[in-house]
């Protein structure tokens, strides 16, 4: 399937695309979890790693990841998250996503190390396709997107929300968040070096690529990485609220000017996305990279428990 960016999607999501999803009808299926309330919110679709519970009423959806134990991002994971981007997007009942996890203490681990560890060319490059659908289908998109971050959010995990509108993190400082990747020996591809620049500024940025640095919600706030800092039982509820306000903008003059602050970004990536993959793929191959990698995929199953 070639989605919108252009990209060529993995064969075996691409053979039934919808196969992945359970129930591709809005507004049928089981009822919400946690109970709350009846009408069009209390309805669910999704798959077996994206719960989206939808909320036709007032056109915002929910989108949960589910990959335990830590939402690391599996290739089946950015498949069935772009899939089920996409599905709302195409659905015109609905204007705002709000991304948040339904793991515990986790938002996202990041890129699956055990996708980025002892595999050969043609995985890593369809891997690495995946990861820029994901960013590209979340940075482009024309819903408004907002980051309801309810647990760790280091490198992958904030890659996403970075591409959304506003962030909303928990107040709890176990909860980092940053672009780590250096201290995994590994570097940040150039379009989301360019992602925390527009966030954060090029010094602070310099400074937080180099050392690889994580930032407690404190920190993450006063750097501007993320808009909000609340009590973790109030994440949900200010996520709505934000997105309530960007929802009160009338959308084609917000998503005209969305595109103008994004598409030089976007394009830079667009203009050379076959030769990032190539990059990235001869880079993830050396031995160095491999052993780094390696090593620091063994020291976190160490760390466990
Ligand atoms: C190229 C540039 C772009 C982006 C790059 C990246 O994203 S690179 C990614 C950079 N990401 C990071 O540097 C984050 C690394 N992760 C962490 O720092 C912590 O796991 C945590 C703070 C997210 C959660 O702490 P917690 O105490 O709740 O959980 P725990 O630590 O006990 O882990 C539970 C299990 O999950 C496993 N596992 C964990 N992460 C990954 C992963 N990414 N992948 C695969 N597996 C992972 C872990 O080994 C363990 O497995 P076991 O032993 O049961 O087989």
């Amino acid at each position: 399937m070639a989605l919108a960016s252009g990209v060529r999607f993995p064969a075996r999501a691409l053979l039934r695309p919808w196969s992945l999803l359970r129930d591709t009808t809005l507004g049928r299926s089981e009822p919400a979890a946690g109970g709350g309330g009846g009408g069009d919110g209390a309805r669910l679709f999704g798959s077996q790693r994206v719960l989206v519970e939808p909320d036709a009423a007032s056109g915002v959806a929910v989108m949960k990841f589910r990959n335990p134990p830590v939402n690391s991002l599996s290739l089946e994971l950015l498949t069935e998250l772009v899939i089920s981007l996409e599905k709302v997007e195409n659905d015109k009942t609905f204007r705002g996503v709000i991304l948040t996890s339904a793991c515990p203490r986790v938002f996202s681990a990041g890129l699956d190390l055990t996708e980025l560890c002892g595999r050969n060319p043609a995985h890593y490059t369809e891997y690495w396709k995946a990861v820029q659908e994901l960013w590209l289908r979340t940075y482009l998109s024309s819903l408004v997107l907002v980051a309801a971050i309810n647990g760790a959010c280091p490198a992958g995990g904030c890659i996403i929300a970075l591409a959304c509108d506003c962030r909303v993190l928990a107040d709890n400082p176990k909860y980092h968040i940053g672009l780590n990747e250096t201290l995994l020996g590994i570097t940040t591809p150039f379009w989301l070096k360019d992602t925390y620049v527009n966030t954060i500024g090029h010094r602070a940025s310099e400074q937080a690529l180099q050392l690889g640095s994580l930032f407690p919600p404190s920190e993450a706030l006063q750097v501007g990485l993320v808009d909000q800092v609340v009590p973790e039982d109030q994440v949900l509820s200010t996520a709505l609220s934000e997105m309530a306000r960007w929802l009160a903008v009338p959308d084609h003059a917000r998503q005209l000017t969305k595109t103008m602050m994004r598409k030089a970004t976007a394009d830079r990536l667009l203009r050379q996305r076959d030769a990032d993959i190539q990059n990235f793929v001869s880079f993830i191959c050396r031995d160095s990279i491999q052993k780094s990698l390696q090593v620091y995929l063994e020291k976190l199953r160490q760390r466990k428990g």
